[in-house]
């Protein structure tokens, strides 16, 4: 997979505070890329610089290989805040206006209007619209110089779940169509539902980066119970590759096992030879919540 952009030993100051301390990142090609971190980590700084709307105070970064040009900035669609819309025009109208200020020659406002799911739409007035359909008329306000990598600055802020879902599901529709998205968010779960690949900041400093899988690749979670709470926790420790073990908040026992060898049907069979019958058997996957409650508390 190729590097989209190439983030290199960034550092940020403004005056005495440190927003970016030598942050490395690279965004790869047609990844949906999600920055993450708790307010103040940076985030915002970091799509600034990225897009020269700030200057770092050193470091480097590389847009294709290259610093980023005029031309290069065309490549590149970013929604930092909802645009002003008319309310009283339509959705094409309103595109129409767009396009004009931002000077794109012959916009292709009826296939971006395709793309956002607003077509059948187009002629309705925007003060007509839901919340999540006016997100994706602001996300078709991107899409219009038919950019390569669309930049998002928490793209759901203030969408009901209706919206979120609206949103998450073309954000996967335009990565499909080859488009690099890389996008600020807090919501954790949508994170983890929508991107390919996160990054992790906190306090200006880069936690944690690389491929979703990789980063929720943590070790198997079974948790069990049975009458004979006692004799369970003995017998947790046979289970073939047992790391730990945890009483959750119910008083059910969460074993860890290395990651790919739970064997539920093996468990099962172990505690009935040790006369155990277990009353809750359920594999458990860490969420990426909890992963990121873990790197930044
Ligand atoms: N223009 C500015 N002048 C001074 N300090 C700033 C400026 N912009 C950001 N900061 C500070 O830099 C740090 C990082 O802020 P930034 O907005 O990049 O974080 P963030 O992760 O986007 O936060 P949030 O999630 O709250 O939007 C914070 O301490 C913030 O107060």
């Amino acid at each position: 997979m190729s590097t989209v952009f190439k983030i290199q030993q960034l550092t940020k100051f403004y005056g005495p505070i440190h927003a970016l301390n030598n942050v490395s990142i690279d965004i790869p090609k047609g990844s949906i890329f999600g920055l993450l971190g708790p307010n103040g980590s940076g985030k915002t700084t970091m799509l600034g610089i990225i897009m020269n709307i700030t200057i770092a105070t050193s470091g480097t970064v590389l847009f294709n290989d290259t610093p980023l040009t005029a031309d290069g900035r065309k490549k590149i669609g970013t929604l930092l805040e909802t645009p002003n819309f008319y309310h009283y025009l339509s959705a094409y109208d309103n595109l129409k206006i767009t396009a004009t200020i931002k000077g794109i020659k012959n916009p292709d406002i009826d296939g971006v209007l395709k793309q956002v799911n607003l077509y059948e739409r187009r002629f309705s007035k925007f003060q007509t619209f839901s919340l999540g359909m006016k997100q994706r008329l602001a996300i078709a306000t991107c899409l219009l110089g038919d950019p390569e990598v669309m930049i998002f600055d928490e793209p759901t802020n203030g969408l009901d779940p209706v919206g979120i879902n609206e949103i998450r599901n073309l954000i996967k529709s335009l990565a499909k169509n080859g488009k690099t998205i890389v996008m600020a968010s807090h919501l954790l779960d949508e994170v983890e539902k929508v991107c390919t690949h996160v990054a992790i900041l906190k306090k200006g400093n880069l936690l944690v980066q690389g491929g979703i899988n990789q980063i929720m690749n943590q070790d198997d979670m079974i948790e069990l119970n049975a009458s004979n709470h006692d004799l369970l926790l003995e017998t947790v420790r046979q289970i073939p590759h047992y790391i730990k073990h945890e009483i959750t908040d119910n008083g059910n026992i969460m074993v860890y096992v290395k990651q790919g060898t739970v064997d539920t049907e093996g468990i099962n069979q172990l505690c009935f030879k040790n006369g155990i019958v277990l009353n809750t058997l359920s594999l458990k996957t860490e969420s990426l919540e909890n992963i990121f409650i873990g790197l930044t508390s």
